[in-house]
């Protein structure tokens, strides 16, 4: 770890954004006890945030139900002026809020502040939606019957949320909620609760009412997705986070068929054809590979180099990755990339590294990551991967670049989907026939085609098999939050 603290308040403009209370019908409120919240680049304690416990997060659910009758009585127009302003709020104060992330999740300045705005997206876009929530009616199946169809709010909304995206993963479900009608009651991950709560000081300063927006930080997971999942009152659980995170909340769900929405673990494979450009490839590579250190369930996870352009890419890549920056995200060095969130995620991509050796890999670049401390760990790649290495299977969640050789295209489809996960992938390749085959032929919610970045709030984001269910982003996402009612009308 770098030895040196984090003076979090003085690095504010507005030091009221950095809230360690959580946030409960209108109110900011302590508990009898804290958790720590720490700097993943020095190890540094930056704040002691206030640990809910089941019971006080049952609280929270109450005002939610109670707020959330008169918020859908609000008009599309009245609920998008509100978040309109929280918008602007986020807007106003991206550079603090990207500050706050950065001391607690690690990623550099440059990339928080862009999540900031990623994450604003989504209140701006559902802003929108908040007007266009359409039914329908539909020609009656008798002379006498007349046939509507009504989009109501589902009710109160519960979110769990992961540390890698502390902002965008929480506004991509709020923000549809809130438009659709439905309260929210937000818990974060445990180590990045403060841009949740900053987030919620804005929500309060926007005028979005009482028990509308909840934030419910707790040291404890399972108690909360226990409550979220077994109190009537939540009528739709939406998860981001690891597969196997999402089929404990699905089974706890089940007892009483809430709407659950999941975004889950990926593997994405990224593949580069013979035909493709091998520049873009290489910067398609990077933007997908190292994005937030690797630690996105989008990032490329397989890197598939059909043979003829194998070297080629692989020298070109390893030219660019060398010049890459790891360091503090506060720093003035302005790093490429911070350190992983903790021990544990190091321990992952430094064991996926000696699984690789073990059966023939080479690392071709990284090697000079041993003399790295703490939680950083430098780009790494290996060549020479193959099917059985564990990275194939797992999320590495880390900067390592694996890149698998393949010899056609029908053995590359069969290598990509030969995974239970269907998040994201990825390919380069600029015969429109092959694009075509391949864009149908891969088994995944999301494809980028000759491009490595594919987030965005107005495309459907989401993923197939055990990558998750519903989508999140586009004029799909507010269903999520919307109950269908047909409403049968006899004259
Ligand atoms: N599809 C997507 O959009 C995304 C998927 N992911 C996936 O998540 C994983 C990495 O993120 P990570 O945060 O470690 O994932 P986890 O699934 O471990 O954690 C995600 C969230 O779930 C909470 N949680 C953990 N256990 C339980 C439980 N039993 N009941 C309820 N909530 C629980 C965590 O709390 P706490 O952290 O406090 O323990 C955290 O807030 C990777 O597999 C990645 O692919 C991550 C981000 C986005
Ligand atoms: O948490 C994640 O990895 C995000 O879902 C990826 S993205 O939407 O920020 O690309």
């Amino acid at each position: 770890m770098l030895d040196q603290t984090t003076n979090l308040p003085a690095l504010l403009k507005d030091a009221t954004l950095l809230e360690s209370r959580a946030y409960v019908n209108g109110s900011f409120i302590e508990s009898a006890k804290t958790f720590e919240v720490t700097n993943p680049a020095r190890g540094d304690v930056i704040a002691n945030v206030t640990d809910l416990s089941r019971a006080d997060v049952g609280k929270a659910i109450d005002a939610a139900f109670e707020a959330q009758k008169d918020w859908a009585s609000w008009t599309g127009k009245e609920r998008a002026n509100v978040m309109r302003k929280w918008f602007d709020l986020i807007m106003e104060n991206q550079d603090d809020l990207g500050t706050i992330m950065t001391a607690e999740q690690g990623k550099p300045l440059a990339e928080a502040k862009g999540e900031v705005a990623y994450g604003a997206s989504f209140i701006e876009f559902n802003a929108e939606e908040a007007k266009r929530v359409y039914g329908e009616t539909i020609p009656g199946h008798a002379r006498d019957k007349r046939i509507m169809v009504l989009k109501q709010p589902v009710g109160v909304a519960a979110s769990i949320t992961p540390w890698n995206f502390p902002i965008a993963m929480i506004t991509r479900k709020a923000a549809p909620a809130l438009a659709a009608g439905c309260t929210f009651v937000a818990r974060p991950a445990a180590e990045t609760p403060l841009s949740a709560l900053a987030l919620a000081v804005l929500a309060e300063r926007a005028g979005i009412p009482a028990g509308v927006f909840n934030v419910t930080p707790s040291s404890s997971a399972s108690e909360v997705g226990k409550e979220f999942c077994e109190n009537e009152k939540v009528r739709k659980i939406t998860f981001t986070g690891s597969t196997e995170v999402g089929r404990i909340l699905l089974r706890q769900a089940a007892d009483q068929v809430k709407k659950c929405s999941m975004e889950l673990g990926g593997n994405a494979p990224f593949i580069v054809f013979d035909d493709a450009d091998i520049d873009e490839a290489v910067e398609g590579c990077i933007a997908s590979k190292f994005r937030n250190n690797g630690q996105t369930c989008v990032c490329a996870n397989r890197i598939y180099v059909q043979s003829a352009v194998y070297d080629e890419f692989a020298e070109k890549l390893k030219a660019r990755v060398k010049d890459m920056k790891v360091g503090d995200g506060l720093s003035d060095e302005a790093p490429d990339m911070g350190p992983l969130i903790s021990s544990d995620a190091l321990e992952k991509v430094q064991a996926h590294i000696r699984d690789a050796q073990s059966k023939g890999a080479k690392v071709i670049w990284g090697s000079q990551n041993d003399e790295m401390e703490g939680n950083f760990f430098g780009p790494t790649i290996v060549t020479g991967a193959t099917q059985d290495m564990a990275f194939a299977t797992e999320e590495t969640f880390g900067p390592l670049a694996p890149l698998f050789s393949f010899e056609n295209e029908d053995d590359v489809i069969a290598m990509a989907n030969d995974t239970i996960f269907g998040l994201a992938s990825y390919f380069y390749a600029k015969d429109m026939s092959r694009v075509w085959k391949v864009a149908e032929a891969l088994e995944y919610g999301i494809v980028g085609v000759n491009t490595g970045l594919i987030s965005t709030e107005v495309a459907p984001f989401g993923g197939v098999k055990q990558s998750g269910l519903g989508r999140e982003g586009s004029h799909h996402g507010i269903e999520e939050f919307l109950e269908m009612k047909y409403v049968c009308l006899s004259l």
